[in-house]
């Protein structure tokens, strides 16, 4: 490979409008001076028949005519649509691991997309295996093992095989079956499956046991702990085909647990962890939702898998997202990314891409094995608003750190309750935070609102909101699963799109594998001082301890 990435002639020519301009870059200079800002900076997405519409606006942002173009260039230079086609088309872009990259093709709705290597049929043979055991589940056709329907879910699953179903149905509420609860186990802490089996009657409990390896041991453990906790009560390990599913890639293992082939829901190598709620891992979010429901997320994402694939870099919403957050990520030295959203379905919004983000590129390493110069995968935080603004934007408007930060609201509502009131003071928050992030409040303002307090010094320089903090509102007409499906590939893509140009395999995970191992050997050595080997003398001294005070 030859690309030199992080020396894009573009990529020099952005340092240097840094050094030279961002002084300058002041949002305030650059509105008054340009009306129409508004207009040149944000676009307008909409789903081909309409029913899904998002306006970015990225006009809040540090940047003017050359920069915006010259990061259209990186993106040329980067090779993002090279990169992309390559996706696309199956090509092992995960090298570490020899594997395609082939998310899109569980969402390829109407088969538009050829890829050889994720059969069609067997990615559709596979929904229609969930819709039909969802619909079972769902009217009460499927009987526990004393004769009764199915009212609640527990889905065991880590990381990928947790957060995006947990995400999802959590933002599609509304769209849930009324009397179906869903529980998600993670933890491998024993308090997390004890405390939700706490909640369960095992007679209408279904357990969805979810790991693409299915040898993680938090996923593992837990689902052998339900599984022990359902035969207290059910005694014949025979009714544990009534209550246990898995959904799996590794099918040996699955039949090893105790769990029948035909409650066994498989996907693919090339699917990713963190990129797998579109395929089997779905299954709690069908289940609950209902097929048609999960057909129109997968619509959506579809709908804007082509909107990537086929728009213009310039009006390209996860390319434009990537490309800002280069711009502080690289050249203002930004840490961080702030995932605001204004609806209170998305709370875990943040959360999700913590792990989609961080996962894939968090990495110091190039896909040919050098050492990065820059920085790469910025720490993605969040939280809904209003909440945020009570606990932590403080520091967004007054700290000393640079935090860029998409606000993401809807349009409606689905709650309009007091005719639409808290929708409408939700929304007055969305408009005004960027705003005030953007213009501040001067020093000038300040006095004047003070008054005669305006000799105490201190008062008035606390008082001072320095603003020129960058934002991007994003505005969407609805959170119905189509539009779900939807923002969330825009920020797949993002991540996409940044990954490449820092030269990083976004799709392996070796970080998290040290950990684990070193976890593996220690487990090992906690029943007897005498065992413990191996460690510096701080975890020596840590280990043995514990094995002291717990004795
Ligand atoms: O689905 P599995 O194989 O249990 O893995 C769970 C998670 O563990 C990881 O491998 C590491 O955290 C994630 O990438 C993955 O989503």
């Amino acid at each position: 490979m030859s690309v030199d990435w992080g020396h894009y002639p573009s990529w020099a020519k952005l340092q240097k409008l840094y050094d030279a301009d961002h002084t300058k870059l002041v949002l305030k200079e650059l509105f008054d001076a340009d009306p129409k800002r508004f207009e040149k900076f944000s676009r307008e997405y909409n789903s081909p028949q309409k029913d899904v519409h998002v306006l970015l606006d990225f006009s809040k942002n540090l940047i003017n005519d050359d920069v915006f173009s010259t990061l259209l260039e990186l993106a040329k230079e980067g090779g993002v649509e090279q990169a992309r086609d390559e996706m696309f088309s199956g090509k092992h872009i995960n090298t570490s691991e020899d594997r395609a990259v082939l998310h899109v093709a569980l969402r390829n709705v109407g088969g538009e997309f050829k890829i050889d290597e994720a059969g069609a049929d067997e990615v559709q043979g596979v929904l229609d295996r969930m819709a039909t055991f969802a619909n079972q589940i769902r009217s009460g056709e499927w009987k526990g093992y004393t004769g009764k329907a199915i009212d609640t879910i527990v889905n065991i699953g880590i990381g990928g095989s947790d957060l995006g179903p947990v995400m999802v149905t959590e933002a599609l509420k509304p769209y849930g079956k009324e009397g179906l609860t869903c529980h998600f186990v993670s933890n491998v802490d024993g308090t997390h499956i004890a405390e939700i089996t706490k909640q369960c009657n095992p007679e209408t409990t279904l357990f969805i046991v979810a790991s693409k390896t299915f040898t993680t041991q938090e996923t593992i453990t837990n689902a052998e702990s339900a599984k022990e906790w359902f035969l207290q009560s059910a005694g014949d390990a025979k009714h544990v085909a009534k209550h246990f599913c898995a959904l799996s890639t590794n099918k040996k293992a699955v039949e090893s647990f105790g769990i029948n082939a035909d409650v066994m829901f498989p996907f693919w190598e090339w699917v990713g962890g963190r990129y797998s709620l579109w395929s089997a891992i779905g299954l709690p979010i069908m289940l609950f939702i209902g097929p048609e429901n999960f057909q129109e997320l997968l619509a959506g994402a579809h709908e804007m898998d082509k909107h990537f694939l086929e728009t213009k870099l310039e009006d390209n919403l996860p390319v434009i997202l990537a490309l800002l957050g280069i711009w502080y990520n690289d050249f203002y030295g930004a840490q961080t990314h702030a995932l605001l959203p204004y609806d209170q379905y998305m709370h875990k919004f943040a959360d999700y891409f913590q792990q989609g983000d961080m996962e894939s590129n968090g990495k110091f390493v190039t896909k040919d094995g050098r050492r990065v110069t820059y920085q790469t995968g910025p720490i993605i935080w969040g939280q809904s608003g209003t909440n945020g603004q009570h606990a932590f934007y403080q520091l967004i408007h007054q700290g000393t750190k640079l935090i860029p930060a998409d606000f993401l609201a809807p349009i409606e509502t689905q709650n309009p309750i007091r005719g639409g009131l808290h929708h409408k003071i939700l929304l007055s928050n969305f408009f005004a935070q960027p705003e005030a992030l953007a213009f501040g409040k001067s020093e000038d303002e300040v006095r004047k609102e003070l008054g005669e307090q305006a000799s105490n010094e201190a008062l008035l320089k606390s008082k001072v909101f320095e603003g020129n903090r960058p934002t991007n509102s994003i505005l969407f007409q609805k959170l119905t699963p189509r539009t779900l499906g939807s923002l969330i590939v825009m920020y797949e893509h993002k991540i996409f799109v940044q990954g490449c140009i820092w030269g990083i395999n976004s799709f392996d995970q070796m970080g998290v594998e040290l950990g684990k191992v070193l976890a593996k050997a220690i487990l090992g050595q906690l029943d007897d001082a005498s065992k413990v080997d191996g460690h510096d003398s701080s975890t020596t001294g840590l280990i043995k301890h514990y094995i002291t005070r717990a004795a």
